[in-house]
């Protein structure tokens, strides 16, 4: 963001839109659009606000793109995610995401010419190099096909002991498929031994519970996964990597895996990271990369005990973030999301408000920012983290922190210092993902009665609402054929859907103090999050910056 000196921040007035109302802008995480069924989830749940905004269409409610090459994702059949989601809704232009990026890097070959790798390098002639990261093909935070080409790359650049430490998926691909991206790995560092390079599985353990918290929600997490992949510890020992994942899927799924290390006939862990090693944790996303990247790379660190230090070099697959220049070697460059609307904003005198409970809070702070963690200013944001529950699966509790963030916002727009109000209201997606439909609807329910608060306040002031989402979830929990039925596995039982999907998710404006004659335009049939953007500043009284993808409302003479 260093641009900010050449920059003119100054947005030019709408010609037609009042400046002065407050505005709610309402994300539900993981709420699209979708036939109704009873795996529908927001359509099986009583949700009479959102059914209510439905109503509006087609000028004041429609439906937006949340997925591939809208979000700056590789393909049309990669499925929107909230790094991907939050950074088009707030930069309000779509750039190539790191999903593409890494992709493009590996297939040039110059992420082998970049300074991240150079540095790396420098290790291998004495030294493990350790890839440590998310095994599957979700292509949210990593995609095994790029760690199988920097697995390759790396050995023919040299590196002749390699360690991966991987962490079990379920969570973006179907629970259960752990066992196989395994066995393909394993398969490939069978090749690789043949080939004289001494690859090895050292670690793992499932996301949710090993390495993968995100926004300091729980660094037992990150500790659990530490002690593995650098200390070599770990409750659960094996010689095999698929024996051990088969083992633990006894008794967890593939996102809560306990940690496990594997060792040699001695017992000895295989893979400990020691003084001289080289580091790369191959994640593109960064949300879930940054507390381990302190760990490995801050040498003042408190947040857990080490009891090890080692002396490495570390590189992260990306950036992960801009603010904090974390970590400081990466092997590819991450997108460059400069000039986001909260910033405009903040330079146009717009006093800004996000909130979410922890699980989310960077979505509409980091992720909205563009990656950057801090204020523009704060004198003029204030951003409020509301603590999830620690330590346990959220269709425990599915109703989560969905009415504190409701409560949270109203205060905020019934005191009047702010003229945004931003917030993520999680259930759909943080229940969505456990896989479990009772629980999924309780938590729509939830997301919905916050939504209510929310309107409320805003109808109170005689304010404005957005409410969308970043991508979808809660609308279908079931792998489909490609007829669009359900599939079940061998045994009969249904094959629950825990990730994200394609479907587009819904946009409705409102609230008594939209100005009379807006509505949706209809010569954006394919907009997507990233035209909102521009939406929300037309509603704050300003256009917007000329190359930011186009607004989905017009005045019309009434
Ligand atoms: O939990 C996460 O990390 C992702 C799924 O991998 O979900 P979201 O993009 O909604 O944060
Ligand atoms: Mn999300
Ligand atoms: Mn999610």
């Amino acid at each position: 963001m260093g641009t900010s000196g050449q920059v003119s921040w100054k947005l030019a007035d709408h010609p037609k839109l009042p400046k002065g109302k407050p505005i709610a802008v309402v994300v539900l995480d993981g709420w699209g659009e979708n036939k109704p069924d009873e795996f529908n989830c927001i359509h099986v749940a009583q949700t009479p606000t959102m059914d209510s905004l439905k109503q509006g269409a087609p000028e004041k409610w429609r439906l937006i793109r949340a997925h591939g090459t809208a979000v700056g994702l590789p393909t049309e059949d990669d499925m929107g995610n909230s790094e991907v989601g939050h950074n088009a809704l707030g930069a309000g232009r779509i750039f190539a995401q790191g999903a593409k990026l890494v992709d493009l890097a590996l297939a040039s070959g110059k992420i082998y010419e970049g300074e991240g790798f150079k540095y790396i390098r420098k290790s291998f002639e004495k030294g493990t190099l350790h890839l440590i990261g998310l095994l599957s093909d979700g292509g949210v935070h990593s995609r095994l096909d790029q760690l199988q080409l920097l697995l390759k790359g790396a050995s023919e650049c040299g590196a002749k002991r390699i360690r991966v430490h991987i962490l079990t998926d379920g969570r973006d691909v179907l629970d259960g498929s752990s066992v196989g991206f395994v066995e393909t790995l394993e398969n490939d560092l069978t090749n690789l031994r043949e080939k004289g390079v001494d690859a090895r599985i050292a670690s793992g353990g499932g996301r949710m519970y090993v390495t993968m918290d995100r926004y300091e929600n729980d660094w037992n997490v990150v500790k659990r996964g530490w002690d593995a992949q650098v200390l070599g510890e770990a409750p659960h020992k094996f010689t095999n990597a698929v024996e051990a994942v088969k083992k633990l899927r006894e008794n967890a799924n593939d996102q809560y895996l306990p940690a496990f290390v594997i060792v040699d006939e001695n017992e000895k862990a295989v893979g400990p990271i020691v003084d001289g090693d080289a580091v790369v944790t191959f994640n593109f996303r960064a949300d879930r990369m940054v507390m381990i990247a302190k760990a490995l790379e801050y040498q003042d660190f408190d947040k857990f005990d080490r009891v090890r230090f080692p002396k490495i070099r570390y590189a992260g697959m990306l950036q992960y973030d801009g603010e904090l220049k974390l970590p400081s070697h990466y092997l590819v460059s991450p997108p460059e999301i400069d000039r986001t609307s909260g910033e405009y904003l903040v330079h146009n005198g717009i006093r800004t408000f996000a909130c979410s409970e922890t699980v989310k809070f960077g979505h509409v702070t980091f992720f909205w920012n563009g990656n950057r963690s801090g204020y523009f200013n704060p004198e003029m944001e204030e951003y409020v983290e509301i603590p999830s529950d620690v330590g346990i699966t959220f269709n425990v509790q599915p109703k989560m922190k969905a009415l504190e963030i409701g409560e949270k916002a109203r205060d905020a727009i019934l005191s009047r210092k702010f003229d945004q109000v931003r917030v993520n209201i999680p259930n759909g997606d943080m229940v969505g993902h456990t896989g479990d439909i009772q629980a999924t609807i309780v938590a729509c329910k939830a997301a919905d009665e916050a939504v209510k608060m929310i309107l409320d306040a805003i109808e109170q002031v005689g304010g404005i609402y957005v409410v969308t989402a970043d991508h979808g979830n809660a609308e279908d929990m079931v792998k489909r054929n490609k007829s669009g039925q359900p599939v079940y596995d061998k045994n009969g039982n249904l094959q629950i859907l825990t990730s994200h999907t394609c479907q587009p998710v819904p946009i409705a404006i409102g609230g008594t103090g939209l100005a009379p004659g807006v509505r949706f335009r209809n010569d954006v049939p394919d907009g997507g999050l990233a035209n909102v953007a521009a939406t929300v500043m037309n509603l704050h009284g300003y256009v917007a910056p000329n190359d930011y993808e186009p607004t989905l409302i017009e005045v019309v003479d009434n």
